[in-house]
């Protein structure tokens, strides 16, 4: 199973270009609002036609613009899912599951309707239309519907935005249960990066229309090769960067100089930090030891953000540098402890980016 994906469109501001392959196991496609990734899916799925390029999904061109090439969406064997899920209002769940499948005669098309209603295990809500079913139910049967005419690709656009927390980790996981059995393409859509993390094995990014990065999910999030990406895998503290000696960097937005474990080029742009890596300096750190003032502190259940600054006290709650994630224990521990604190940066966690 694979989709090879090679195409330019411009619109008025905005022009995609991106160039991209996916095998069965689930690709996501990452990047800001705007970025253009329901675009590309559009293109995909054959609802927007491409100025030039190719897709092809299992050795079938379903376009290529020399060729002359634009295989009608219905005949693309794609299914879709996107953020409002789009059911017919009209039609009940086994009506809106059979909606693609008149081609079939009546007894394949109840056995396939069957089929798919126990998939998302919604068996006795056959005849409800949509608005008697709860915000994720109505989910679960734009997956079956989607999955019904069994497509050789799957596109996600975004499908859990329009969820709360609790539903959209449930959904998650019945979505990847559901993909466990599902072995086609599947193009996962997301700005969420911990979605993506969970979901796909393999990641594109998308800024502006064009690749930004792609690659397996483990290595983008631990050593991200571009600023974006970088910020788009999560790592809230980057700061512009100077070489200082072949394992020294300086950070000039942090105003201090840190030891790296790998050797540096001139050529070195920025330098990032995660901020659950960073954590209190103990008696055996010799060398990236940092003392520094909390300037705010925002508490959730779980964990606590502190936003701290280097090497001087505060003047208000805006004056930091770094982000510093910890869990709710770890803070109850520090928070009465004398100022300033001193933190470690470990060389081995740091992010150099020279792009
Ligand atoms: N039909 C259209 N005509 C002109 N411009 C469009 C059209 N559809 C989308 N665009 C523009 O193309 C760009 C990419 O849009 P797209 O919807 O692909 O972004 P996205 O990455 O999916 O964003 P989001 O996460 O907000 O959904 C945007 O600048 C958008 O304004």
């Amino acid at each position: 199973m694979d989709l090879y994906v090679d195409i330019r469109k411009k619109l008025p501001g905005f022009t995609l270009d991106v160039k991209f392959e996916s095998g069965s196991a689930a690709l996501g496609l990452l990047g800001a609002s705007g970025s253009g990734k329901s675009m590309t899916l559009r293109c995909i799925a054959g609802l927007e036609k491409p100025d030039s390029g190719k897709i092809i999904l299992n050795g079938r061109v379903l376009f290529d613009s020399e060729k002359g090439i634009n295989i009608p969406s219905r005949k693309r064997k794609i299914g879709i899912l996107f953020q409002n899920y789009a059911l017919f209002p009209n039609m009940t769940v086994e009506e809106n599951i059979g909606f693609a499948l008149e081609n079939l005669d009546k007894t394949k098309r109840n056995e396939t309707i069957g089929k798919n209603i126990e998939m998302i295990r919604l068996q006795g809500l056959e005849k409800r239309y949509p608005f008697q079913l709860s915000g994720g139910q109505q989910q679960r049967v734009a997956l079956a519907r989607a999955l019904a005419i069994e497509p050789e690709a799957l596109l996600l656009d975004e499908p859990f935005s329009a969820l709360d927390d609790h539903l959209r980790n449930h959904m998650v996981k019945q979505l990847m249960d559901t993909l466990n059995d599902y072995h086609g393409v599947t193009l996962f859509v997301t700005h969420n990066m911990e979605e993506a993390y969970r979901i796909c094995k393999n990641l594109v990014i998308l800024t502006n229309g064009s690749v930004e990065a792609k690659g397996g999910k483990e290595e983008l999030f631990q050593t991200p090769p571009t600023f974006i990406s970088a910020q788009l895998t999560g790592c809230k503290n980057i700061s512009s960067a100077g070489f200082s000696s072949p394992y020294e960097v300086n950070a000039h937005d942090w105003g201090i100089t840190i030891k790296t474990d790998s050797l540096l080029t001139q050529n070195i742009k920025y330098v990032g930090i995660q901020s659950h890596y960073i954590r209190l300096a103990c008696e055996n750190d010799e060398e990236n030891i940092f003392s520094c003032w909390p300037s705010y502190i925002s508490e959730a259940p779980f964990k606590t953000n502190i936003y701290l600054s280097l090497n001087k006290e505060p003047s208000d709650r805006d004056d930091y540098q770094l982000q510093w994630e910890i869990s709710r224990e770890e803070w109850i521990n520090i928070k009465e402890r004398a100022l300033p604190w001193n933190i470690y940066v470990d060389p081995l966690k740091l992010i150099i980016l020279d792009k």
